[in-house]
């Protein structure tokens, strides 16, 4: 059995996770892969890897590794978009396959990328990119190819949902949760890359490209993050039977398809709004196989080495089979990929969750529900709480039924203008789920 020699490009959290990986269990994996899986080089920084290098060679100059002849494939886990684009260009130039983690790069590079690995004859891996360790790259793939996808909807960043997880959980601070997630190694280098919902929005556009057949196009993507969610927020949902998360969602209708990203209530007995902490989950809603849930660890060292591991043992078993490019890199072979109109966010249909600080005098609320009744929204529930201590305003808080964000962006604007209410209401979707 000939081996599958492997450089590994970046010994950070994932980087040293897979080192450690494919050496403690490089048993099973060489049974499944028919072959040894060995780590013939490293490229690596002098940062204190969490690993043991001895007897590893180590190269300072990644792109040294990129051009080495005994490497078979290329681990890039250095992270970002430049310097990694071109890092992963001269190992396909050089003939060498490639496994990544890396989302940003494949969201917003994956198309040019996966069409020089074709013209050079390698393939390019990224199962850890999306979700951790959990399979959603091969479930999409592989295990639903028989379906048309309608929708997906997931929690795909472990620190976000680690961070509202902590808040709800023990009223933690949001600063001091993330400081947290960063020493566990979940976030990314940016961290405003996870709380802003960027590292959501590259995974979602990978995961709508893979489901409907379009091109990646992370520019489409509509991008809202959890900084600014409250823990009243919080307690309210709660209060009114849901809970808040930080959702992707991807549906496709006759309309096209809408890519969104945002903070969401969903009712609290639906099983998305139970999967806390650094899990993560995806819900696809197939037409022939209905809802499937994929849950695991989003982030984290050996769960993301676990992905990466994966997709170097379906390389490796390709090697063995005498087999290229089984699997498009996208699930639809390249000439079917078609652009498809994207869902302005106005026009997006929802229910909707919100919360105002009105003043205690008759007729206010119901020029709110005026205001919202012009603009054909409809109450579902209305609420009014005590006001805080010292406080004028009490708060209200009003969940409506499913109405296109354009009419309620213009209901909240002419909300917020009025005198007895405060000017920054706190607007979120809310998604039922049902699946
Ligand atoms: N941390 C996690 O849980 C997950 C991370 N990812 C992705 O995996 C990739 C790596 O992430 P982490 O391991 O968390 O980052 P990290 O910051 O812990 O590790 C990156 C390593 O690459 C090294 N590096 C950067 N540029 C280099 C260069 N030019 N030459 C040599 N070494 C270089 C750094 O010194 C560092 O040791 C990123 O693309 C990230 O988005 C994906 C899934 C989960
Ligand atoms: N920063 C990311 C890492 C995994 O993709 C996350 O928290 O989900
Ligand atoms: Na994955």
């Amino acid at each position: 059995m000939k081996a599958v020699r492997i450089g590994i490009c970046g010994l950070g959290t994932v980087g040293s996770g897979t080192f450690n990986v494919l050496r403690d269990n490089a048993d099973v994996i060489a049974a499944r892969a028919q072959a040894p899986l060995v780590v013939s080089v490293v490229g690596a920084r002098r940062d204190n890897p969490l690993c043991d290098l001895s007897g590893t060679r180590v190269s300072r100059d990644i792109f040294e590794v990129a051009k080495d002849p005994d490497v078979d494939i290329l681990v890039e886990l250095i992270g970002g978009t430049t310097v990694a684009k071109e890092l992963i260009e001269t190992a396909i130039l050089n003939g060498k396959h490639v496994v990544t983690a890396n989302k940003a790069l494949i969201a917003e590079f994956g198309n040019e990328i996966f069409a020089l690995a074709a013209k050079h004859g390698v393939t390019v891996r990224y199962e850890a990119a999306v979700a951790g360790g959990i399979p959603i790259i091969k479930a999409l793939r592989e295990g639903l190819a028989g379906n048309r996808i309608e929708w997906l909807a997931g929690i795909i960043n472990g620190t976000g949902n680690f961070i509202l997880s902590e808040m709800h959980d023990h009223g933690r601070e949001f600063s001091e949760v993330l400081a947290e997630a960063q020493a566990l190694g979940y976030a990314e280098a940016d961290p405003t890359f996870d709380v802003e919902g960027i590292d959501a929005a590259h995974k979602l556009v990978i995961l709508a490209s893979l489901a409907f057949g379009i091109p990646l196009q992370f520019e489409s993507v509509y991008t809202e993050g959890i900084s600014k969610l409250t823990p009243q927020d919080m307690d309210y949902a709660e209060e009114l039977g849901y809970r808040i998360k930080h959702l992707g969602v991807a549906v496709q209708s006759d309309a096209g398809i809408e890519l969104r990203v945002h903070p969401t209530l969903i009712p609290k007995d639906r099983l998305l709004a139970n999967v806390n902490g650094v899990k993560n989950a995806v819900l696809v809603e197939g037409s022939a196989v209905g809802p499937t849930l994929y849950y695991g660890a989003g982030a984290g060292a050996a769960p993301t080495a676990s992905a990466v591991v994966a997709d170097l043992v379906d390389l490796a078993r390709d090697f063995s089979a005498g087999q290229k490019n089984r699997v498009p890199a996208l699930s639809f072979v390249n000439k079917a990929l078609q652009d498809l109109p994207i869902v302005p966010m106005s026009d997006v249909v929802t229910p909707w969750y919100l919360r105002m600080e009105a003043e205690d005098k008759p007729g206010v609320l119901s020029q709110v529900a005026r205001i919202l009744s012009e603009q054909g929204i409809s109450i579902e529930a209305l609420i009014q709480k005590a006001p805080a201590a010292g406080a004028i305003r009490v708060p209200v808080i009003v969940l409506t039924n499913r109405a296109p964000q354009g009419k309620m962006d213009e209901a909240v604007r002419q909300i917020e203008a009025l005198d007895s209410i405060n000017s920054s209401i706190s607007c979120i979707r809310v998604e039922m789920l049902d699946g």
